[in-house]
């Protein structure tokens, strides 16, 4: 991964180096709420669980078949002289008999292996024989082989996915504690803006901004606490900033985040907080603000200054937000996940800024190859809509055909 390194351009921050100070400035909330496990998918553990029983809680069949002695074994056979279902208490094999077993049935008391039904066969007078050479231990699941009731489960920051819920509910664990949901009060800015639904003149935008980040917003179990479009003025933008700060944890605002004199919310973070960073060299993305409302980054209201563009806002999120609203909510840092693939495509280099090219692979040549999904301009929003990952284009690189470039899987960014 030679290619991913810091690097500036013409005053705008790096990347990697913005996602870092993301990472750095989010503080855990330390407020946690009980919730059922089946309303925390997607949370995360406020605290380490430890195991509750053993797993497996007893020795048990791993086949469906006949658990035995191996030295008991002769070449008349064994009568198999108990039958054993899953959930039946621990018996004791009695010597010189075998036992039908199915799948996850308690191994008996005394047998030594499982053999599955497939390398036995009965014969007429219903004794077992068996098809296999068997070792000791064969088949059989040892209790705790997995955990020991007391050992370290799970670590405080972990995300509840589906599989992190069933092992916690084969600790019969059935509530948990996870952070609470981080507050967000979510803006867009813009005159020009309408509602998806309200009819459009010429000129008028749909606010596309705001129900994606919405979208984004609940994929991390985020409570949007307000929800504006906010008209190009700065007390307009001043007002909802001055109440929102109140309310909310974090502030996420699309658009006027630029250098028009239309654009209001660099301003307005000044006059109640202060600016961390403006201005990344990534294309879409580039007038990216982190900032904060109030007294300081620590005792004030953080607020996520979006491009308007919609596939700005979108890498935005995804690259450098996202770091910030997992490290509030406590949860364990992710590495931003990428690999190298070939491109099937040329493009020009970008004298300035890192671009992230929105592509997808096609897997039908036996090897990920990568290919753009539509026009790359950051007002469309097709080509982000199909691509399954971004191709990292280096500043003053251009992309050429057949060769290696660092490609960044999308689906990291929604779990
Ligand atoms: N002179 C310069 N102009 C621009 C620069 C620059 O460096 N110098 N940077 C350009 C880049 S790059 C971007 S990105 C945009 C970002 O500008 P803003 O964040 O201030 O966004 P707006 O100007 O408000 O809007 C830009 C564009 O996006 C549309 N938009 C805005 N909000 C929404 C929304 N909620 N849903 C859908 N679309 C939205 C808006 O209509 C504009 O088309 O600045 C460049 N200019
Ligand atoms: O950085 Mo802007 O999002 O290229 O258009």
């Amino acid at each position: 991964m030679q290619h991913i390194c810091d690097q500036t351009a013409r005053g705008m921050l790096d990347i990697f180096e913005a996602r870092r100070r993301m990472t750095a400035a989010a503080r855990a909330l330390q407020e946690f709420e009980i919730v059922p496990l089946e309303a925390a998918l997607g949370r995360v553990l406020g605290e380490a669980v430890s195991a509750e029983h053993d797993s497996p809680g007893v020795d048990n069949s791993a086949m469906d078949g006949y658990a035995l002695r191996l030295a008991d074994m002769t070449p008349a056979g064994l009568p198999v002289v108990q039958r054993i279902p899953a959930g039946a208490d621990v018996t004791a094999l009695p010597p010189g008999g075998a036992a039908r077993i199915f799948t996850g049935a308690p191994l008996p008391q005394g047998a030594d292996c499982v053999v599955a039904q497939e390398q036995a066969w009965l014969d007429e007078k219903e004794r077992l024989h068996l098809d296999a050479e068997l070792a000791k231990g064969a088949n059989i699941r040892r209790r705790g082989e997995e955990i020991r009731r007391g050992e370290p489960l799970l670590p405080a920051g972990k995300v509840l996915t589906p599989a992190v819920t069933a092992l916690l509910a084969a600790q019969g664990i059935a509530q948990v504690c996870v952070t609470r949901r981080l507050k967000v009060a979510l803006f867009s800015t813009g005159d020009e803006l309408i509602e998806p639904g309200e009819p459009c003149r010429p000129g008028q935008v749909y606010n596309s901004n705001a129900a994606m980040l919405q979208a984004l917003l609940a994929e991390q179990h985020c409570e949007v606490v307000a929800r504006e479009k906010l008209v190009d003025n700065p007390d307009a933008v001043d007002d909802a900033f001055a109440r929102a700060r109140e309310q909310a944890d974090l502030v996420v605002c699309s658009g006027g985040v630029s250098v028009g004199e239309e654009d209001h919310v660099r301003g307005a973070i000044e006059r109640q907080g202060g600016i961390v960073f403006h201005g990344v060299a990534m294309k879409p993305g580039k007038p990216f603000a982190f900032g904060w409302l109030g007294e300081s980054l620590e005792r004030g209201t953080a607020l996520i200054g979006l491009p308007g563009n919609p596939v700005g806002a979108l890498v935005g999120w995804q690259l450098l937000a996202l770091p910030f609203v997992h490290g509030c909510q406590g949860r364990i840092p992710d590495e931003l996940m990428h690999f190298s693939v070939e491109s099937g495509f040329e493009t020009k280099a970008n004298k300035a800024r890192r671009e992230l090219l929105r592509v997808r692979l096609d897997w039908s040549q036996g090897k990920p190859v990568a290919y753009p999904t539509g026009g790359q301009g950051s007002h469309m929003l097709g080509a982000a809509a199909a691509a399954d990952g971004y191709l990292l284009m280096e500043v003053e690189e251009p992309i050429k055909k057949g060769h290696g470039y660092e490609y960044i899987p999308l689906s990291q960014f929604s779990s």
